[in-house]
């Protein structure tokens, strides 16, 4: 069914729009920006709430900036974004770009899997226009609350023609990632989309943002045309530990996997029991598996059966993955789009 948008409008002024100012859409799908606890210093279980109306009233200077107009994706947290949010999130937002007077736009999202829609919009939209994704880590309730200036600076950072041909973008906390790399990691920092491997784009000075390099693209980077696809397979991700049980993968295939992505430990391991039953499934059917690692940053290189995730983290790989299989790439042609982020 159709969204109906929200259109911020100047209360202060007669005529809501201002025709020299750039146009943002904004598109929430929920999480800790939009989220109250009972109290102002409650910042741990809280409860998902605000609507985007509430977002956008809550930041009046980003009038401002721009004319905004607000769509309601989901309001939930975001370990509850799935490939049919994910969908609906790409046709609105390639429709939303198509549009000559928008500039770009932003969508506000929980950090906890924020990497991953931002991932996959990184590898699906087609346009050089900002695509710019947001969270908070204090709930809107909370003393010092972080949400409503990551959403201005993502609003000026969607505005600005400095973002364009940079691809799908994280801003929090005055940092700028790109999404092919950027990383949740810290479960409570205010800073936790630092990374100090790769993938810092630009730092906000006083609201404006200042880019640290001319627009490049990650040498790895394919894109999936999703024009035509009503839904995504499900690829699963297991965790490797001491004593891991080989029959999880099994399972996850009966369960109707038609990938599985491995976080194996340190740059890809898993126990030979692990790797037999494995290797048995490789012979056996034609479902790609790759290999990733659950340590948080390094690369895990070719070698045999598996695919190698590369740079790849486990929650990347799945997405990449899940956008091969769409696609009808087979095994080894997934290899191969893997491969493009491989030294070489
Ligand atoms: N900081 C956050 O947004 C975390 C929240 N649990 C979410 O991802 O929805």
């Amino acid at each position: 069914s159709p969204i109906t948008p929200y259109v911020l409008t100047r209360q202060d002024v007669s005529t809501p729009q201002n025709a020299s100012l750039p146009n943002v859409t904004i598109f929430a799908t929920g999480g800790t920006i939009a989220s109250q606890g009972t109290t102002n210093t409650q910042t741990v279980g809280y409860s998902v709430g605000l609507g985007v109306e509430d977002l956008i009233d809550a930041v009046p200077e980003i009038l401002n900036i721009a004319n905004i107009q607000g769509y309601q994706i989901s309001n939930v947290g975001s370990p509850s974004i799935n490939s049919t949010i994910l969908l609906k999130l790409y046709s609105m937002v390639q429709a939303e770009l198509a549009k000559p007077e928008i500039s770009g736009v932003v969508i506000t999202h929980g950090t906890d899997s924020l990497e991953e829609t931002a991932f996959f919009l990184e590898m699906t939209i087609n346009s050089t226009k900002a695509v710019v994704m947001v969270g908070a880590m204090r709930p809107a309730t909370a003393l010092s609350a972080d949400g409503p200036l990551n959403l201005l600076q993502a609003v000026t950072l969607a505005s600005s023609p400095k973002a364009r041909g940079r691809g799908t973008m994280i801003t929090l906390n005055d940092r700028i990632g790109s999404a092919y790399v950027t990383t949740k990691n810290h479960a409570n920092s205010l800073d936790t989309f630092y990374s100090a491997e790769a993938g810092q784009l630009g730092f906000f000075i006083n609201q404006v943002p200042y880019f640290y390099y001319e627009p490049a693209k990650p040498v790895g980077l394919v894109n999936f045309d999703l024009t035509n696809t009503t839904a995504l397979p499900k690829i699963d991700v297991l965790y490797a530990h001491q004593d891991m049980d080989p029959g999880l993968f099994q399972g996850a295939i009966l369960l109707g996997a038609e990938g599985l992505v491995v976080a194996g430990m340190g740059a890809g391991g898993v126990s030979s029991a692990a790797s037999e039953v494995l290797e048995t499934i490789y012979n056996t059917t034609s479902i790609p598996l790759v290999s990733s690692r659950r340590s948080a940053e390094g690369f895990v290189s070719p070698g045999d059966y598996m695919i190698a995730g590369g740079f790849y983290n486990p929650q990347k790989a799945r997405i990449l993955l899940q956008l091969a299989v769409a696609a009808g790439r087979s095994r080894e042609e997934i290899r191969e789009v893997f491969a493009l982020n491989y030294p070489s």
